[in-house]
């Protein structure tokens, strides 16, 4: 092996730009920590591997601080047949959780884009709901970084983004509404433009149901 080769400088994630993560050891303890506050004992037989398990989640659900939207849509289609009419991806299901209480909000996702030189593969958009929902959000930037990151990669000349969601935070909690759903939706080129291009995403959205 040649030692003088120098390792591949590993990417900076997107929190260890903010802040350095701490160790397992000290995040298992932060569990340990909340367990007393929520007035039970952590040493108790069936608390005792909970501390593991919770801080194994949240590397699941907060997996997107590590993942990079840009490189899963690099790769774009060109032979589509002349293609160029809207392309809907509806019904993606996501879960995130809000920055202000750390609870779910769940909902799905409906994204177009009229293409310009370019499609994308379709799950690509899924993927790229993940990369934003697997962080502390709240809805709006949920929106607004899924679609900016759709216009940074393929440039399409429109873009749309709807979610709908509903937010424990006010179901399970403070409030208490179950059942309310929260609508966000953000429109960029020919679909911010053009209300028959919004309208004719709309329709799209309800279609067939
Ligand atoms: N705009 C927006 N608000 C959100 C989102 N998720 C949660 N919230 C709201 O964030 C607000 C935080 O309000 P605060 O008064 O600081 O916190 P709080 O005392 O816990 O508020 P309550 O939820 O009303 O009990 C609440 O009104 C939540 O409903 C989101 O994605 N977008
Ligand atoms: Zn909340």
């Amino acid at each position: 092996m040649d030692m003088n080769v120098k390792p591949k400088p590993v990417a900076q994630t997107a929190l260890e730009r903010v802040i350095q993560r701490p160790s397992r050891e000290e995040a298992e303890a932060a569990v340990r920590t909340l367990i007393a506050w929520a007035g039970d004992n952590p040493n108790r037989e069936g608390l005792i591997d909970t501390p593991r398990r919770v801080v194994d989640s949240y590397r699941e659900f907060y997996s997107g601080y590590d993942e990079d939207a840009a490189k899963i849509l690099e790769t774009t289609f060109s032979e589509v047949g002349g293609y160029d009419d809207i392309v809907l991806v509806r019904d993606i299901p996501f879960n995130s959780h809000c920055e202000h209480h750390m609870v779910p909000f769940v909902g799905k996702a409906h994204i177009a884009y009229l293409p310009h030189d370019g499609v994308v593969g379709l799950s690509k958009l899924a993927r790229v709901t993940d990369v934003f929902a697997k962080r502390l959000q709240t809805q709006e930037n949920l929106t607004a970084q899924i679609i900016e990151a759709i216009n940074e990669a393929i440039n399409p000349r429109g873009a749309a983004v709807m979610l709908e969601a509903e937010h424990m935070c006010m179901s399970m909690r403070g409030v208490r509404k179950h059942g309310s759903s929260t609508i966000t939706h953000r429109f960029t080129g020919v679909l911010a433009e053009d209300r028959q291009e919004q309208d004719r995403f709309f329709a799209l959205i309800r279609a067939g149901r």
